[in-house]
């Protein structure tokens, strides 16, 4: 069984709902319908149940999922009323916060807040910061957390990389130019993602243009200081760097480069210096690569609230509506 058809299994057993807001989007609709088809959660789409019935006979697919129209939900005005407590201080009013609500990824955001989908799943149609924006505003971060940043979990056709070709790529959606202590926390998070999705002890490459001390700059620093931040707070996570990303990955480049390094040569787990550099890397890792890119899943959230591309599939809907019911557990 390979990696995603064991994620489904451990989805299909826990039974979870998933709120996905974008209802005016295709891939959602045949995303929702596979997703019961194969029994991996209880998708419900936001949007016109007229439009989308109509919508889905002309895609040749039954409406076998829940649709909620948002705007007409009784709990409309307690969700507006929620937003409008919480951000009053930033200086939104009520007629703004009503606004708000409207937009399906902000009240699909206070379905998860208010337990009634145990996650959400959208970025098709719309952008990262949008889709991060609501969570941000609405879920907030976990205790401890200050940091919400992603991983994508990269499914390689190479067995030799990583865990049977896969590997977990941070930060390539959210935090633009991270400093140490967030590249820290991006890592932290990441190394424990690894663990729970990949099951296995995470080996954790800050990547750089540089190999332990091959390049001087501000931005290598900036790598080394997190590598010693991790080591300070999380001693128990393997983690080495500043690692090229050959010396990461390549056994024999590792051993040339970073002898006796714990990580080089076998680390499942990449963390990008910056978003430039993680958000080029999984797309030329993707596109060129052929590896499955499923995510980003957001991680420092309180609650799971996940982002898409909107280059995605509907597969790619259902893999990353799975991977949020793997957060849940
Ligand atoms: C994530 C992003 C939207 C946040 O932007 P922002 O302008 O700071 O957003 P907001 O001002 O609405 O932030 C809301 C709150 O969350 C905080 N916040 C912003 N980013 C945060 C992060 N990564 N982690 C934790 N908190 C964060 C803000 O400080 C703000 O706090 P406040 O409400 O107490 O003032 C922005 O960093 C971004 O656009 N990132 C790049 C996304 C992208 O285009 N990726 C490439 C394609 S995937
Ligand atoms: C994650 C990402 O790059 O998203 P998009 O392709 O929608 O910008």
């Amino acid at each position: 069984m390979n990696l995603m058809d064991r994620f489904k299994e451990r989805a299909r057993k826990a039974g979870k709902t998933i709120v996905l807001p974008e209802g005016t989007d295709d891939r959602t609709l045949k995303a929702a319908n596979a997703a019961v088809k194969e029994g991996v959660f209880k998708p419900v789409v936001l949007g016109n149940p007229d439009k989308i019935s109509k919508r889905c006979e002309e895609l040749g697919i039954e409406m076998n999922f829940e649709v909620l129209d948002h705007l007409k939900a009784d709990f409309f005005d307690k969700y507006a009323e929620f937003y409008y407590q919480k951000r009053k201080a930033k200086g939104i009013t009520k007629e703004e916060a009503e606004e708000i609500m409207k937009d399906p990824l902000f009240f699909g955001a206070m379905m998860v807040e208010d337990e009634k989908a145990d996650g959400s799943v959208a970025g098709a149609l719309n952008t990262t910061a949008h889709t991060v924006r609501a969570a941000l505003h609405i879920i907030g971060t976990k205790p401890g957390s200050k940091t919400v940043s992603s991983f994508f979990l990269m499914i390689t056709q190479n067995p030799a990389f990583g865990v049977d070709g896969a590997m977990l790529f941070a930060d390539c959606a959210i935090v633009p130019n991270p400093t140490a202590i967030q590249l820290a926390e991006i890592a932290i998070d990441t190394a424990d993602n690894c663990k729970k999705f990949l099951e296995v002890e995470p080996k954790v490459a800050l990547l750089s243009f540089s190999t332990k001390g091959s390049a001087n700059h501000p931005d290598v620093d900036k790598v080394r200081e997190a590598l010693e931040y991790i080591k300070t707070r999380r001693p128990d996570i393997v983690v080495d760097g500043e690692l090229q990303a050959d010396a990461a990955i390549v056994d024999s480049v590792g051993k040339k480069k970073a002898p006796g390094s714990p990580v080089a040569g076998n680390a499942n787990v990449l963390i990008f210096p910056d978003l430039d550099a993680g958000n080029i890397g999984y797309k030329l890792t993707q596109r060129i690569g052929n590896a499955a890119a499923i995510g980003p899943v957001l991680q420092g959230l309180n609650k799971p609230c996940n982002d898409l591309s909107r280059g995605c599939s509907w597969q790619d809907i259902v893999d990353t509506g799975v991977l949020t019911v793997i957060q849940t557990l």
